[in-house]
């Protein structure tokens, strides 16, 4: 039973309900069903009674216990149990289950392709970093989420763009610029700037393209800095985004947009929208008529014009460039950014509820350490895919909603047993691969038989009778094990997940020429994980999970 069959049958059972007199109300066009937390709660949960109860004038967990005795009748489902509030945990028969991954198998690279959300046609903003720095693991969750959310709506039929926002103008050039200038003098990094290894890489370039920038007056010395810094920091970024296999398909320069006087044209086209006022020299945009919580401020008084005004001409260039929806996935601090965003739109004369979403995306750590730079233990995407691996990055990124703080264990992203998810999902696809036909690779059903038993909840596999306990991988002061493509576990006798990665992302990007060294794993290892003395035990690693949550799954 595939998630789309079993939402029908819940949509069903509420519609059965209704025919029986049981309950009135209008049965939901959409109902979803969603992976529970654990598996111990089943195979899949959904939140419908949740959200009908109110509706049907009746407690949520009543409709949950109608519903759990019409969906137990159903075939294939073998366990309904009513949790919490009203969710419904359901348990498929094992057979059942064992069914999609074989309707998955049979359809190979065909499976979940169609035409559902063809006609939209979507510009999708994401991760959007300043060019003034190395991506972070932050960064790092937007860009597994956000190709992903590209890479659906395509193979959906949506025609998405995918676009990155370069703020390359105002505050962004004064910060990397003194930084670098301050790096080149040898002083401290000016307030609210950035230091560190890759400043100072930064610092040494300029030096070399200009080496009597020290003489020049600050202002031409900071523009030469940031002239020189700026492209090899944006470089740096593509490189790392190249190895993620993430994929933009417009770079668009803020500075592009006060250069070319869309952000003047752009207060001029919502002043005749009637939407734009002046106050005490300022001009200002009326946000509050579309729910922002006081007005904003377009072009100060000084004639210099906001962070906003530019996102009010970005957003018209979206517009005018013929995306119907604007999608931006930003970061846990923009959060009050999406009424003012959402307000853009409204004021251009868009639909809000329709033209554009904002979804934030929240932090990401490792094994629930605080991490930052100023604590002096930033986690860079790079290191982290030289550590772990882009393919596990992406997968242990993917498998969580954005809107939930998440921590991330580096070590069980590596540890080659069934517990760790990356590996159990790389193990089942190796077997459903082994005995293919060559040439028939991704397409019909594997020569090898495909177990459709209890394997998933019994695991009588090989790799499960294998000894558990920590990968033979040095402690401290030895150098880690690398599980990036094509690299060996040193002492590993287990059967090593490389050639499992290659399979799965083709052969391993290579690095392009970024101007940080190549990450040293060791380094990154020694840094950012715990020692096995210092790792936290399994209930402080428990806690920190916790801090994932999956709607309706308890
Ligand atoms: N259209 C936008 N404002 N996009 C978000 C930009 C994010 C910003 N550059 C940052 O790093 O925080």
């Amino acid at each position: 039973m595939t998630p789309e069959e079993l939402a029908l049958a819940i949509r069903a059972a509420l519609q059965a309900s209704v025919d029986a007199g049981e309950l009135s109300l209008t049965v939901p066009a959409d109902v979803r069903v969603e992976r529970p937390r654990s598996r111990d709660h089943g195979d899949w949960a959904t939140n419908v009674a949740l959200q009908v109860a109110k509706g049907a004038g009746m407690p949520p967990r009543a409709v949950a216990d109608l519903l759990a005795t019409r969906l137990g009748q159903v075939p294939g489902v073998q366990q309904v149990d009513v949790a919490g509030p009203g969710f419904l945990n359901i348990t498929l028969d094992a057979a059942s289950a064992g069914e999609l991954a074989r309707t998955i198998v049979d359809a190979g690279t065909a499976y979940g392709r169609g035409a559902s959300e063809a006609g939209r046609v979507v510009n999708l903003e994401y991760i959007s970093a300043n060019p003034t720095g190395p991506l972070h693991i932050g960064h790092t969750r937007w860009a597994a989420l956000g190709d992903a959310m590209v890479r659906l709506l395509r193979a959906t039929g949506a025609d998405v763009t995918a676009e990155y926002y370069i703020n390359d103008a105002g505050g962004q050039v004064e910060r990397l610029g003194g930084s670098v200038l301050a790096s080149l003098r040898g002083e401290e990094a000016p307030e609210g700037g950035y230091s560190g290894e890759y400043v100072d890489a930064l610092a040494a370039a300029v030096r070399e393209a200009h080496p009597d920038i020290l003489e020049q007056p600050t202002d031409e010395a900071l523009r030469l800095a940031w002239d020189v810094a700026y492209p090899i920091q944006l470089a740096a970024i593509k490189g790392t985004l190249d190895h993620f296999h993430v994929v933009f398909d417009v770079w668009f320069s803020e500075r592009a947009l006060h250069d070319s006087g869309a952000v003047e044209q752009a207060v001029e086209r919502l002043r005749e929208q009637g939407h734009v006022f002046d106050r005490e020299g300022a001009i200002w945009l009326r946000t509050t008529d579309f729910g922002d919580d006081k007005d904003r401020v377009l072009i100060r008084a000084n004639g210099v014009p906001t962070y906003f005004a530019a996102d009010a001409a970005y957003y018209l260039s979206k517009k005018d460039r013929g995306f119907d929806e604007k999608i931006y996935l930003l970061g846990a601090d923009h959060h009050g950014y999406i009424n003012r965003l959402k307000a853009i739109a409204a004021c251009a004369g868009d639909d809000p509820e329709h033209n554009i979403e904002v979804k934030i995306g929240q932090l990401v750590n490792i094994a629930g350490e605080r991490m930052g730079k100023r604590l002096g233990n930033a986690l860079y995407m790079d290191d982290l895919i030289a550590w772990v691996g882009s393919d596990a990055v992406r997968y242990s990124l993917a498998r969580y909603p954005a809107d939930s703080p998440l921590s991330l264990d580096g070590e069980e992203m590596r540890r080659q047993t069934n517990d760790n998810p990356v590996f159990y999902v790389q193990y089942a696809h190796a077997r459903t691969r082994r005995g293919r036909p060559a040439g028939r690779r991704g397409r019909g059903a594997p020569r090898g038989r495909l177990r459709t038993g209890t394997a998933h909840r019994r695991d009588r596999s090989r790799a499960a009778r294998r000894p558990r306990g920590p990968p033979p991988r040095g402690g401290p002061g030895r150098p880690p094990a690398r599980t990036a493509p094509g690299r060996a576990v040193p002492g590993g006798r287990r059967r090593q997940i490389p050639q499992v990665v290659r399979h799965l992302s083709g052969p391993p990007a290579r690095r392009r020429g970024s101007h940080r060294p190549a990450p040293d794993a060791t380094v990154a290892q020694r840094r950012h994980a715990p020692s096995a003395r210092e790792r936290p035990g399994p209930a402080r690693r428990e806690r920190a999970r916790a801090h994932v949550s999956e709607g309706g799954s308890r």
